[in-house]
């Protein structure tokens, strides 16, 4: 798969070390930045990891920041987008299962790499479960309150 991989300064070496994992997986790891340690915002990072999924020029995305909550809280206000901050190897894989996750979040000053690399397999090697009808419905309910509060033209 193609994953869009960013963080803010907080994150930037992590970041750089789930690039490396994430590419030694086979994937097409995209480095979509911070490019260094110098302060920076979360946002932008957020935005650019949403728009490449938006734009289909990643299939997933993960965004890491100092605790997860920024780049998470930023990214979901993207129509399409459903981040989720993991720490753990069974929301990982659950929230793509059952939620259709496509963007994984870490915070870099929660987690170290080895869990923040268990983490991260766990997340790619789940699938959405489409067969199970509870979860489509769930799932077409998230996406009905997103079109509620979406521009008329955009729906
Ligand atoms: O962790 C975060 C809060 O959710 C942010 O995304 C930033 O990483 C954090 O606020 C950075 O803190 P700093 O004091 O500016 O380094």
């Amino acid at each position: 798969m193609k994953i869009a991989i960013a963080s803010d300064h907080a994150g930037f070496p992590l970041k750089q070390e789930i690039l490396e994992y994430v590419s030694r997986l086979g994937h097409d790891a995209l480095d979509l930045g911070a490019h260094n340690t110098e302060p920076s915002d979360y946002p932008d990072f957020a935005a650019a990891v949403g728009g490449a999924l938006m734009a289909s020029s990643a299939d997933r995305g993960i965004l890491i920041c100092g605790s997860g909550v920024g780049v998470c809280v930023a990214a979901n206000k993207m129509p399409g987008i459903r981040a989720g901050i993991c720490h753990d190897t069974y929301s990982a894989h659950q929230g793509v299962e059952h939620d259709d996750m496509n963007v994984l979040v870490i915070g870099a000053r929660i987690l170290g790499s080895a869990l923040a690399f268990e983490v991260t397999q766990s997340y790619l090697n789940a699938r959405f479960q489409a067969y199970e009808e509870r979860f489509v419905r769930r799932l077409n309910k998230i996406k009905a309150i997103e079109r509620l509060y979406m521009p008329v033209a955009m729906r």
